[in-house]
């Protein structure tokens, strides 16, 4: 896309295309609806800011009664790895006892996100907690005992931005996953 000139100028590499991000979007879709009984009530849970692009796009594909809740978290900052600080910035809104929720991520690394979101949300008694993520990074996980239900794509250990994914607040708004610069934060 022209006008994203100015950002794609800082990639090195696209690993994911636009395309093939959103084919698998619709899989990933169809698998999560096929896993609930007919008619569940769903609560998708994004966690922002990164994931909003991809649940945007995820619940379209979702043939199920689903409402939205947002948590924001963050341990990142400006920085390329994570602080090991998980900090709640916003809670839920509303209440998930007795509900079936999805919780949904854009990038699992450590783990120490979504484990210290999963231990939270534990604690105020869902009917069931399942998880999604759009890119999994095995090999830097931390938090070995974090499992996903639904994952879209395994990435090699690089970082990487665009569609939702951010370096210091920028690229979010990128179409496609790419491998940053290493000149742009080394
Ligand atoms: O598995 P981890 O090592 O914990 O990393 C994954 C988390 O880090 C990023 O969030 P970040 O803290 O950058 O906040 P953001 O979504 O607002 O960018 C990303 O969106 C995940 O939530
Ligand atoms: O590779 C990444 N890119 C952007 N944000 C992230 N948060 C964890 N890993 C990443
Ligand atoms: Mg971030």
């Amino acid at each position: 896309m022209e006008s994203l000139e100015y950002l794609e100028k800082d990639i090195k590499e696209i690993i994911i295309d636009e395309e093939t991000l959103q084919a698998r979007i619709k899989e990933l879709g169809k698998e999560i609806t096929e896993s609930y009984p007919e008619g569940t009530e769903l609560i998708l849970i994004c966690i922002l800011r990164g994931a909003m692009i991809y649940m945007a796009d995820l619940a379209r594909c979702i043939n199920l009664p689903v409402s939205f809740d947002f948590m924001d978290v963050s341990s990142y900052g400006d920085s390329t790895e994570s602080s090991g600080n998980v900090r709640i910035i916003k809670d839920l809104d509303d209440s998930i006892e007795n509900k079936d929720v999805l919780i949904v991520e854009d990038i699992i690394d450590t783990g120490l996100t979504l484990k210290h979101i999963i231990n939270m949300l534990e604690t105020r008694n869902p009917a069931s907690i399942k998880t999604t993520t759009l890119l999994d990074k095995p090999d830097r996980r931390e938090m070995k005992q974090v499992e996903v239900d639904f994952n879209g794509f395994e990435i090699p250990d690089k970082f990487v931005v665009g569609y939702g994914l951010d370096f210091a607040e920028k690229y979010r708004n990128l179409p496609f996953i790419g491998v940053l610069k290493e000149s742009l934060y080394s």
